[in-house]
């Protein structure tokens, strides 16, 4: 395991930011770090990092105890923080540069890494410019590239996305996709749940502090997918279509609203064939079709009777 955290608890005076978190991360994964505003992932995060100290548990990273070797473990960690950590008056080349020198490069390898980085987060065009004339989303992949030109072992990227265009939010996700490949473990904070559900492979939702569910996105959607729904736009209305897909095997329910067939079924009934031939044979046409798959938004839902979104 990459990361190991036991039973962790953080409070601030009254507030139990971290309540009892159990999390582990095996070496080459995209994890995913799913809450609401509030839930206590950037408390979590700063723990791992060492920045804030923690009331009870214990974290081990790189198999190592993070109180005993925090200097040696924090080498091998790349943070992109929610906060923007570059300097605004240098050059984007220079920016790099000086984390670069920060974690030790030099010479040929360190323009190497600079090359690397300002390339892949789609800024070496720009290397010459200073940070104040960028974007918020271009402030914010440098950033990335400042965290990560140092190859880390272990990424860790507290909503690196909120609040920017949508060509640097693909930019990012992209980016992110690239390091993982070149090797790091990479844990993905966001409350946004498509960006997580796109690149994550092992997803912990945390909220309130607390973790309510872990595991692949799959075993998350099972937890909630014990039905499939099927949404149906019919070119007329017949009454009798609702009595006859009734009558087809693993149909719980069906209704009609307006020229709309909502049909509920039970999990892999695979009646998709049966419920078109029914309808075709009353000679309705069918205008459009959708199979409502379940979400871990649906998963958030169901958990805690809450959206994800403020
Ligand atoms: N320094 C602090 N002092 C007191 N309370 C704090 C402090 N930092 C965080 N909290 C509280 O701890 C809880 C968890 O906050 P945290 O910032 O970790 O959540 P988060 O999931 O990262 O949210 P966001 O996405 O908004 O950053 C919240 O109730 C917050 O108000």
């Amino acid at each position: 395991m990459i990361l190991k955290i036991n039973n962790l608890v953080k409070r601030y005076k009254d507030v139990l930011a971290v309540d009892n978190a159990s999390i582990s991360i095996a070496e080459g994964e995209i994890y995913g770090l799913l809450g609401p505003n509030g839930a206590g992932k950037t408390t979590l995060i700063s723990t791992i990092l060492g920045l804030t100290k923690y009331d009870e548990g214990s974290i081990e990273i790189f198999g190592k105890d993070l109180k005993k070797n925090e200097y040696e473990i924090k080498k091998e960690i790349g943070i992109v923080p929610q906060d923007l950590a570059i300097y605004l008056d240098l050059t984007a080349y220079e920016n790099v540069e000086y984390f670069g020198r920060l974690y030790g490069l030099r010479g040929n390898l360190l323009k190497e890494r600079i090359e690397e980085a300002l390339n892949f987060t789609g800024l070496w065009d720009r290397r010459k410019d200073v940070p104040k004339k960028f974007s918020g989303g271009m402030k914010r992949r440098l950033n990335i590239a400042c965290a990560v030109m140092h190859h880390p072992k272990l990424i860790i990227m507290d909503e690196p996305t909120v609040g920017i265009d949508p060509q640097s939010r693909n930019l990012i996700l992209d980016s992110v996709v690239k390091l993982n490949k070149m090797g790091s473990t990479i844990i993905y904070t966001s409350h946004y749940m498509e960006e997580v559900e796109a690149i994550c492979s092992n997803i912990t939702i945390i909220d309130h502090g607390r973790v309510i569910a872990k595991g692949t996105k799959e075993e998350l959607k099972s937890m909630i997918s014990f039905e499939e729904r099927l949404a149906i736009d019919i070119s007329s209305v017949n009454f009798n279509l609702v009595d006859g897909l009734k009558k087809v095997i693993g149909v719980k329910e069906c209704s009609l609203n307006g020229n709309k067939l909502l049909i509920i079924s039970e999990k892999n009934a695979n009646n998709l064939s049966r419920i078109i031939d029914v309808i075709l044979k009353m000679d309705v046409e069918i205008k459009g079709l959708n199979i409502e798959k379940p979400t871990l938004e649906g998963v958030f839902l169901t958990l805690t009777g809450r959206s994800l979104r403020d």
